[in-house]
């Protein structure tokens, strides 16, 4: 199964273009999601979650409290490196499981991996890597009107992330997101055009 991974900063619109790949058809396995699984209450990564940061870091209900955790790790960067210990190889695993349990007439599917260089453990999982990019102030309009972080928070979580520069220099290819929503199928439907010859799965 050949993999392609999806990454970007925060607010680049990594989700949107999975949708656009979704609608083609395409499995998309996102890090996010997985994350989100396992910190959901009894999950695998809670016991060493509340072990490392004790009863703060969940809610009533035992998941994990995101705001508390968003809130501690972008300003505390050891915090955030010992939840990445704890996460990452639990979401690696999860990731290389469904890619192998991916049906193998599938041309490729996508991997959605926002720290996908910073991290470098994702990359053995991928043949090719794509970065979605736009320009910093859409990204912290685009979050700002999705979520309640403000704009002192966005900064923040972009501070911990690598620069645009540095990710688009990295990516196989990077896919810009500075148009409309509308644009996206667009350039998503050439790139898996471009993707299924690369992969060599063009019925002739
Ligand atoms: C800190 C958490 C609880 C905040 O949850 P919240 O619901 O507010 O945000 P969400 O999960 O939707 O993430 C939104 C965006 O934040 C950025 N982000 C998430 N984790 C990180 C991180 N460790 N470092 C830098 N940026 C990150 C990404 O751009 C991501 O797309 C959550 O992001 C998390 O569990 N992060 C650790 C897991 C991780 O490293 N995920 C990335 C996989 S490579
Ligand atoms: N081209 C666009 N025009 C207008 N809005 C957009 C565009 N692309 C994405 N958005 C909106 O911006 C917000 C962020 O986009 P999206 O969730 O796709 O980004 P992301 O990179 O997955 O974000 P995160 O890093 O926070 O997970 C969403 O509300 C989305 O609908």
């Amino acid at each position: 199964m050949h993999v392609v991974g999806i990454t970007g900063g925060i607010g680049s619109g990594k989700s949107s273009f999975c949708h656009a790949f979704v609608r083609l058809g395409i499995t998309v396995i996102d890090t996010d999601q997985l994350a989100h699984q396992l910190t959901q209450a009894s999950s695998a990564a809670m016991p060493a979650i509340v072990a490392e940061f004790g009863k703060s870091a969940i809610q009533a209900d035992g998941a994990l409290n995101r705001t508390w955790m968003r809130q501690h790790i972008f300003s505390n960067p050891s915090g955030k490196q010992t939840l990445e210990k704890i996460l990452h190889p639990l979401i690696y695993k999860m990731a290389a499981e469904l890619i192998k349990n991916e049906p193998p007439e599938q041309a490729y599917c996508i991997l959605a991996v926002p720290l996908l260089f910073e991290t470098q453990l994702f990359l053995r999982l991928i043949d090719y890597s794509i970065a979605i990019d736009c320009e910093e102030h859409l990204q912290i309009e685009r979050v700002k009107s999705r979520s309640h972080l403000s704009e002192t928070e966005i900064r923040q979580i972009m501070a911990t992330q690598m620069s645009r520069e540095q990710r688009n220099q990295y990516a196989d290819e990077v896919l810009r997101n500075d148009g409309t929503l509308q644009d996206i199928d667009a350039k998503v439907s050439q790139t898996h055009d471009f993707l299924l010859q690369k992969f060599k799965l063009i019925k002739q």
